[in-house]
C-alpha cells in the first residue's frame, strides 16, 4: 500500500473522506477530514447515514470516491483496498466476542493475523489502559456489558489500526455501565496515536469525548470542526436544545488541599473546579459548562457562594427551547473562540435589558462544572 507524504508545513490529516453513491433509496453524499489524534463525533439523527459512512471507509460498502487513513489510500479512482487489508479497529454496538475463547485469547486474536504479530509492549499498554489483568484469564460468557466493550476495544487496538471507527460503542449499556467505560474511553482519546471517529446519538457523550464533531444530516455533511464552535454555533441548533453546554480548554494553575479545590486559568479569568488533584497541576483539561448552570448579572459579584464570575460579551441572543427562555451566546472578554451559552428567562433579560454587545459577568456554581481529559489532535 503506498504512503503519502505531506507537504511541507501542513500536517496530513489523519483520515480523507469524500464518499458519495446510494444504498438502496438512501443517497450519501459526505466529504470531511479527521485530525491524525484524537476522537471526531459523528454525529446526527437516527438514519442520517453514520453507519453507512462508517462501513463505507472500512470497505463493507462500496462507494465511489476516496479514502485516505494514516497515508494509505485505501480508495481512490480503480483503487479499492478490500476491507481485509484495511487496518481498521472497529467497535460495534454490541461486542462481538468469541465465547470459546478467554479474554486474553480474544484480545490477541486479531494481533496474531496481522503482520508481526502480538505486540507485547502495545499489549501491556492496552492492558493497563483498559484495566483489563483482572479479566485475562476469565472467560467471555459472564462479563458484564461494559467489560465486554473493554475488551473488544482492547482487541481492536491490538490489531494495530491506523484508524478506529467506534459505531455507538454505549448504546448497548445502562447508564452504570456507561459511567464505569466512559472514563476509559477518554483516555483512549488522549493516549491513541491514530484518528477515532465515534458515532453516538448522545451529546453528552460526544461532549466528554470528541474535541471535533461532524454533524451528519440526510446523507450529507452539515458541519464539521472543532467541538465548541459547532457547540456554539446558532445556525446549527445545539444552543437550543434544553441540554445546551459549552466544552473549553482550561489549564489546572493551582489545588486547594484544605478544600479541594482547583483553580483554572480560562483563557486569562480564573475558575474554580472541584475534582482535579494536585497531580494535574500544570495540565490543560476541558471544561463543561452547562447553559443552565450560567446566571448573568450587570455588576460584580457581592456576597454570594458563586465563585465564578466570569467577564464575558454578549455575542448573539436566539430563541430557548420553550417560550419564556432564551439562549444567550456568550464570548470571554477578549477571547471570541471561548464561546458558550446561558440559558436565562424572557423575563431576566427584559429586566435587565440585555443586547448584543453588552459586557455582563457570568456566574457559575463550582459545583456544576465537569472535567474531563483533552484529547491530544489540539
Ligand atoms: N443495505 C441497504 N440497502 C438500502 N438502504 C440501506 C441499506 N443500509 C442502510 N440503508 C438506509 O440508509 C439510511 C442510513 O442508514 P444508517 O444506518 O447509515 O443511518 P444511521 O445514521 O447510522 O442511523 P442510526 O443512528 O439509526 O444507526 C437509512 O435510511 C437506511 O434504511
Amino acid at each position: 500500500m503506498s504512503r503519502r507524504e505531506a507537504p511541507p508545513g501542513a500536517e496530513a490529516p489523519g483520515l480523507d473522506v469524500r464518499l458519495a453513491g446510494r444504498r438502496g433509496g438512501f443517497a450519501l453524499d459526505a466529504a470531511f477530514t479527521a485530525p491524525a489524534r484524537g476522537v471526531t463525533a459523528l454525529f446526527g439523527p437516527s438514519g442520517s447515514g453514520k453507519t453507512s459512512l462508517l462501513r463505507s471507509i472500512a470497505g463493507l460498502v462500496r462507494l465511489a470516491g476516496r479514502v485516505v487513513a494514516g497515508g494509505e489510500v485505501w480508495q481512490e479512482g480503480e483503487r479499492f483496498v478490500p476491507p481485509h487489508r484495511r487496518a481498521v479497529g472497529y467497535v460495534f454496538q454490541e461486542a462481538s466476542l468469541f465465547a470459546h475463547l478467554t479474554v486474553e485469547a480474544n484480545l490477541v486474536y486479531g494481533a496474531r493475523r496481522t503482520e508481526g504479530g502480538v505486540d507485547a509492549g502495545l499489549r501491556r499498554e492496552v492492558v493497563a489502559l483498559l484495566s483489563l489483568a483482572p479479566l485475562l484469564s476469565r472467560s467471555t460468557a459472564d462479563l458484564s456489558g461494559g467489560e465486554r466493550q473493554r475488551v473488544a476495544i482492547g482487541r481492536a487496538i491490538l490489531s494495530r489500526p491506523r484508524l478506529m471507527l467506534m459505531d455507538e460503542p454505549l448504546s448497548g449499556l445502562d447508564h452504570l455501565a456507561k459511567n464505569e467505560i466512559l472514563p476509559f474511553l477518554e483516555r483512549l482519546g488522549s493516549s491513541l496515536d491514530l484518528p477515532i471517529l465515534y458515532v453516538s446519538h448522545d451529546l453528552a457523550e460526544i461532549e466528554r469525548l470528541a474535541d471535533r464533531i461532524v454533524v451528519v444530516e440526510d446523507g450529507r455533511i452539515r458541519a464539521a470542526g472543532g467541538l465548541n464552535a459547532a457547540l456554539t454555533d446558532v445556525g446549527l441548533g445545539f444552543v437550543r436544545d434544553p441540554r445546551a453546554a459549552a466544552v473549553l480548554p482550561a489549564r489546572v494553575t493551582a489545588y486547594a488541599a484544605e478544600d479541594g479545590l482547583s483553580e483554572l486559568d480560562l483563557c486569562g479569568q480564573s475558575l474554580f473546579v472541584e475534582g482535579i488533584g494536585a497531580a494535574e497541576i500544570g495540565i490543560e483539561r476541558r471544561v463543561r459548562i452547562a447553559a443552565s448552570d450560567v446566571s448573568l448579572a450587570r455588576a460584580p459579584l457581592g456576597p454570594s457562594t458563586i465563585l465564578n464570575a466570569l467577564r464575558v460579551e454578549i455575542v448573539a441572543i436566539e430563541p430557548g427551547t420553550g417560550a419564556a427562555d432564551l439562549a444567550i451566546l456568550l464570548a470571554l472578554e477578549g477571547a471570541a473562540d471561548f464561546t458558550f451559552v446561558a440559558k436565562v428567562t424572557r423575563r431576566s433579560a427584559g429586566r435587565l435589558e440585555l443586547a448584543v454587545g453588552d459586557r455582563l459577568f457570568a456566574q457559575i456554581k463550582s459545583v456544576s462544572l465537569a472535567t474531563s481529559p483533552m484529547p491530544r489532535s489540539r
